[in-house]
């Protein structure tokens, strides 16, 4: 079967390195690249890579968004404004929730099997819309629609690794659950694996660090944006994880942000935290996902305590996403 893959905001500092990655798959067969502005040169340039994928470029003139997403199997959203320092990432609500609407109106009615990935800030707030948007057109399917949060797994892996002198950090797997920014960001070093031991006086930096990794990045980068380069690996790597599980692969888990409450084995998670979308690993099949794990039975006291401080962030995230979908401001 011949996949096809669209990057809606391709032309952006996440999109031109997220499509660079896709282009390299072997499991893609089409890839559409939608922007508002210079998808057509980066579909050139992208063009020349002798990979299997064919590439196309798009713009919204000429209903151009229908046709990069007509039919697609699987479509990555970096579309959206970036962070500047002394911004929080709910600061890019008013502008971002709107983009995020848009493009799921048209994914609803040209590509309503797709599996959608949203990396577009603020996660927390972005899912919600986009399942909102997705229940009103009937087309909602909780095992298809995926917040991406990889970016939080890959921090910690790389951060613990620098603690424990561990050689290659992809070898740990380490489950981040929550949501995806600041205290809503709680990773669980005592599930890692292999187990690590992180030094009693070096634990609250560690889970500062991940906590507010994307800050470090705005910093650094001092007005030019936030990650775009790490997030494009991330955001590569988690695409590639449900192309494997489509593909029939076995094994494959991860954490995404998700709607709990519709998928097998989320219902308690949406009752013990009171959020109806969450992150923890899911284990993707042919389908999507199959299942999700609950990480929240095992626990260590630290541990719940951030959850305690995520969970209250997290719901008004939630319920901000929620009520923009039904009563978006009058233009
Ligand atoms: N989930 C995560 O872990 C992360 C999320 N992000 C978020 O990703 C988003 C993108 O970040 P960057 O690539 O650095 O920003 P950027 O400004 O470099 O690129 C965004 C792209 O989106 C395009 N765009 C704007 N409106 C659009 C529309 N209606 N349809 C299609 N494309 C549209 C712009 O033309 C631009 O090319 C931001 O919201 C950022 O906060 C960034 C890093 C990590
Ligand atoms: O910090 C930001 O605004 C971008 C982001 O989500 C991250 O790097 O985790």
């Amino acid at each position: 079967m011949g996949i096809k893959a669209v990057v809606a905001g391709a032309s952006g500092g996440i999109g031109q390195p997220l499509s660079l990655l896709m282009k390299t798959s072997p499991l893609i067969s089409e890839l559409a690249l939608y922007d508002v502005v210079n998808t057509p040169g980066v579909a050139a340039d992208l063009s020349h890579i002798s990979s299997p994928a064919k590439i196309t470029g798009y713009l919204p003139k000429d209903d151009g968004a229908k046709l990069a997403f007509k039919d697609a199997d699987i479509i990555v959203i970096p579309a959206g404004i970036p962070r500047k320092p002394g911004m929080t990432r709910d600061d890019l609500f008013n502008i971002n929730a709107g983009i995020v609407k848009g493009l799921i109106e048209v994914i609803a009615d040209v590509a309503p099997k797709a599996y959608i990935l949203i990396i577009s800030n603020p996660v927390n707030s972005t899912v919600p819309i986009a399942a909102e948007v997705l229940k009103a057109k009937n087309v909602f399917d909780p095992k298809r629609l995926f917040g991406v949060t990889t970016l939080d797994v890959v921090r910690a892996e790389t951060f613990v690794a620098e603690i424990t002198g561990e050689k290659n950090p992809q070898k740990l797997t380490i489950p981040v659950i929550g949501g995806h920014s600041g205290e809503t960001i709680v990773p669980l070093f005592s599930q890692a694996k292999p187990s690590v031991s992180i030094p009693d006086n070096k634990l609250a930096a560690l889970v500062k660090r991940v906590q507010f990794g994307g800050d470090e990045v705005v910093a650094a980068k001092d007005g030019a944006g936030s990650a775009t380069l790490s997030m494009a690996y991330a955001g590569f790597r988690f695409a590639e994880a449900v192309l494997k599980g489509l593909s029939g692969e076995k094994g494959i888990v991860t954490p995404s942000f998700v709607y709990v409450p519709g998928l097998p084995g989320g219902e308690e998670i949406a009752k013990e935290t009171g959020c109806d979308f969450f992150s923890v690993p899911v284990e993707l099949g042919t389908t999507g996902v199959e299942k999700v794990q609950n990480p929240l039975t095992n626990l260590n006291d630290n541990e719940k305590t951030l959850l305690k401080a995520c969970v209250e962030g997290l719901k008004g995230n939630i319920s901000k996403g929620v009520t923009f979908a039904h009563n978006p401001p009058q233009k």
